[in-house]
């Protein structure tokens, strides 16, 4: 199982590296790499494992950010509807999105970095996504809400990117064009 001492801390450069696509069939190690992505976010949402296991609570995880550079993310969170999304996406893209934005009004964290670092986020409020499963059957989706904000944060981490990359460094909390913001606690 994965635990925050296999997940890499900013610094090191496979966060800044632009992870390799996969070729399918996967092979049996791939394969088992996206459940292990998908199973630490499960965990992670566990209020006995997290404790015993020291888990920060994550709703996506992208395969660089245990060092392995493909392009590979796992998402476990509940959509607007309370329905509950939960999947591994390989060879993600973003194929559409809205011209409105959106943003987290308390900003965004990431497993990979230990300290807050505050202002908000600009992400594509609506986007269409493609991305085949672990059995290579291709999935095409709408998201909005956080699970929109979710895919593109672990995308980002697919291309070398952190959130705090999009943060205006002038003004941290400056108006974001065109947006409608997401309440977080
Ligand atoms: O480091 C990661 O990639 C996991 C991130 C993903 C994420 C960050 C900000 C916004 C959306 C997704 C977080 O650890 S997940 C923690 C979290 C939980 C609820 C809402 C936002 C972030
Ligand atoms: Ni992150």
């Amino acid at each position: 199982m994965i635990l925050m001492d296999n997940v890499i801390r900013e610094g090191h450069p496979t966060l800044r590296t632009r992870a390799k696509e996969l070729t399918f069939p996967l092979s049996p190690e791939d394969k088992k790499l996206g459940q292990d992505l998908l199973e630490f976010l499960i965990n992670s949402q566990d209020p006995v494992l997290s404790e015993k296991y020291n888990l920060r609570s994550g709703i996506g995880i992208a395969a660089p950010q245990i060092n392995e550079s493909k392009r590979m993310f796992a998402l476990h969170l509940p959509d607007d509807n309370d329905n509950q999304i939960s999947f591994v996406a390989v060879n993600p893209k973003i194929v559409s999105h809205s011209v409105e934005n959106t943003y987290l009004t308390n900003g965004e964290g990431c497993l990979s970095v230990d300290r807050n670092v505050a202002g908000y986020v600009p992400r594509h409020a609506r986007i269409t996504v493609k991305f085949h499963t672990l059995d290579g059957e291709e999935k095409k989706m709408r998201l909005k809400g956080i699970p929109a904000i979710a895919f593109q944060h672990e995308l980002d981490h697919l291309n070398g990117v952190m959130f705090y990359d999009h943060i205006n460094e002038s003004n941290p909390f400056a108006d974001v064009p065109n947006s409608q913001p997401i309440e977080n606690n």
